[in-house]
């Protein structure tokens, strides 16, 4: 059912010195920061030869990661996307499996412009789940 690891996803408390640091320090491939007002947040994809990392930084009054936030003022690992073919599919065998599909259970569009769902992270030991459809 998962596939690939799309990304891996970090709350950060100052997008832009994530940025420089990931640019200037590890010398990876920085793309723009993306306004994403349906999901609340602000995201920085940085490229890597075999995934991408995904900084978050929040954005308007009810972004979902303000508690993150909150409770990790430094940031931190935040989720992980993997990659299914069908993500409907993969929903409805994930509710089956008694996984907690978050928000009103049907996919919204991504940072991609691709369907996504969030899985609850106390479902799966601690760890925040997105899937992406490819
Ligand atoms: C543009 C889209 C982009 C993309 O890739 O396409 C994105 O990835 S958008 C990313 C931002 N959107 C989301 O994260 C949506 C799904 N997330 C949520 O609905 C919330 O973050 C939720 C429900 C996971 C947590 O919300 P909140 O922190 O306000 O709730 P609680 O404080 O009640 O937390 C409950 C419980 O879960 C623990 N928690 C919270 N966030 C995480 C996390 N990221 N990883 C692991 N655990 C997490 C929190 O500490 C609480 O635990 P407890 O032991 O009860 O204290
Ligand atoms: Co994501």
């Amino acid at each position: 059912m998962i596939g690939r690891l799309n990304h891996v996803a970090i709350a950060v408390p100052d997008l832009e010195a994530a940025s420089a640091q990931y640019r200037t320090t590890l010398g990876a491939d920085v793309g723009p920061p993306q306004d994403e007002p349906d999901h609340g947040v602000t995201v920085v994809f940085i490229t890597l030869p075999n995934t991408k990392i995904e900084l978050l930084y929040p954005l308007g009054e009810d972004s979902p990661i303000r508690g993150f936030l909150d409770k990790n003022p430094s940031g931190g690992i935040h989720h992980m996307c993997f990659e299914v073919e069908d993500i409907l599919a993969a929903r409805d065998r994930m509710q089956a499996e008694g996984a907690r599909v978050l928000g009103s259970g049907d996919p919204k569009i991504g940072a991609h412009g691709k369907p996504v769902l969030f899985l609850h992270p106390k479902d799966f030991n601690g760890c925040l789940i997105e899937l992406e459809q490819i």
